[in-house]
C-alpha cells in the first residue's frame, strides 16, 4: 500500500465516523446556510506571483514542523504578509489537522481559504462548504475519473473553486477532460513522497494558456518561487518553508516581494 493509499484509508474511515454523527442531508443543508464563497480566481490573478500559504502542523514526509498552537494568528500572518489564499491541512492522522484548524482560520481572515484534504466524497465537499471553504482540494491520483468530475461539478455548484492536483501527464489528461480551470502541479509524489521540482517544468507546457497553474511542493524561498515562475507559474502553494522557517510571516514576506517583483518572470496570458 502507498502512502496515499494508506492515507485514503484512514480519510475514509475518520469520514465514516462524522457520517455517523451528522448525516449527509443534515449537513448539506447547513452547509446552504454558510456564508457564499468568494472569488479565489479574482484574488489569485492579481498581478505577481501569487503565495498560497499552507498552515501544517506535520507530514508523512516530515514528520513534525510545526506546534502551531493558534491556527488563526498564524493565518492572520499569513494574511498580513500578502498570501493571496490560506491552505488549511484537515487532515489528522498524518498531518495534525482538523475542520477546528479551519473554523479558526476561516473566522480569522478575509481572504480565501482553501481545504487541503484528500477529498473521496461528496460529503467532504459540503463539509468544506459549512467550515467556509472557498476552494477544495481535489487529488487526481486518489479519485477514479468519474469520481473526480462529480466532485468537480459538485465543488462548482456550491460556489466553491477547485484546485485539481496533478503529478504526471496522465493525471494532467484527466484534470482537463474533467474540466479544471485551476491545476496545481505537485513536485511530490504522493505515493513514494519524493520531491522534483522539475515536474512542473515538465508538465506546465502541456496545460492550455487559461488554465490558471500553481505549482505545489518543495519552495525553499524565493529562488525556488522564480524558477517555477520562469516555467510559467502563476502562484505557488508553501508549507514546510514557512511553517519550519522559525519566521512563517517573514519567510512569507520574502516570497510575496519576488513574486511581486518586476524581475519575477510573469506568465503571457
Ligand atoms: O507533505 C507531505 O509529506 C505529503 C505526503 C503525502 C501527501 C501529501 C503531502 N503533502 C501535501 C502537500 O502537497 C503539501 O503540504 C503542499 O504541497 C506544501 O508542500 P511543502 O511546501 O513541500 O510543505
Amino acid at each position: 500500500m502507498s502512502v496515499l493509499e494508506d492515507i485514503v484509508a484512514g480519510v475514509r474511515a475518520d469520514l465514516a465516523e462524522r457520517e455517523a454523527v451528522l448525516p449527509f442531508d443534515e449537513l448539506k443543508k447547513r452547509a446552504t446556510q454558510a456564508a457564499p464563497p468568494r472569488d479565489v480566481l479574482a484574488a489569485l490573478r492579481e498581478s505577481g506571483i501569487g503565495v498560497i500559504a499552507e498552515v501544517k502542523r506535520r507530514s508523512p514526509s516530515k514528520g513534525d514542523l510545526a506546534e502551531i498552537p493558534d491556527p488563526a494568528a498564524l493565518a492572520k500572518d499569513y494574511a498580513d504578509g500578502g498570501a493571496r489564499v490560506i491552505s488549511v491541512l484537515t487532515e489528522q492522522r498524518r498531518f495534525g489537522g482538523s475542520l477546528a484548524d479551519l473554523d479558526a482560520v476561516r473566522a480569522a481572515v478575509d481572504i480565501p481559504v482553501l481545504r487541503k484534504d484528500f477529498i473521496v466524497s461528496p460529503y467532504q465537499v459540503h463539509e468544506a462548504r459549512l467550515h467556509g471553504a472557498d476552494m477544495v482540494l481535489l487529488i487526481v491520483a486518489a479519485l477514479e475519473q468519474n469520481a473526480l468530475i462529480a466532485l468537480l461539478d459538485r465543488v462548482e455548484s456550491l460556489g466553491m473553486t477547485a484546485l485539481v492536483e496533478i503529478h504526471n501527464a496522465e493525471e494532467a489528461d484527466k484534470a482537463l477532460e474533467a474540466g479544471a480551470k485551476v491545476i496545481g502541479v505537485n513536485a511530490r509524489n504522493l505515493h513514494t513522497l519524493e520531491v522534483d521540482r522539475d515536474v512542473f517544468s515538465r508538465l506546465a507546457p502541456g496545460l492550455p494558456m487559461d488554465v490558471f497553474k500553481i505549482a505545489e511542493s518543495g519552495v525553499r524561498g524565493p529562488g525556488d518561487l522564480m524558477s517555477y515562475a520562469g516555467h510559467g507559474a502563476d502562484a505557488v502553494l508553501v508549507g514546510e518553508g514557512l511553517v519550519a522557517s522559525g519566521d512563517p510571516k517573514g519567510a512569507l514576506v520574502k516570497l510575496v516581494t519576488a513574486g511581486s517583483h518586476p524581475a519575477c518572470p510573469r506568465p503571457s496570458r
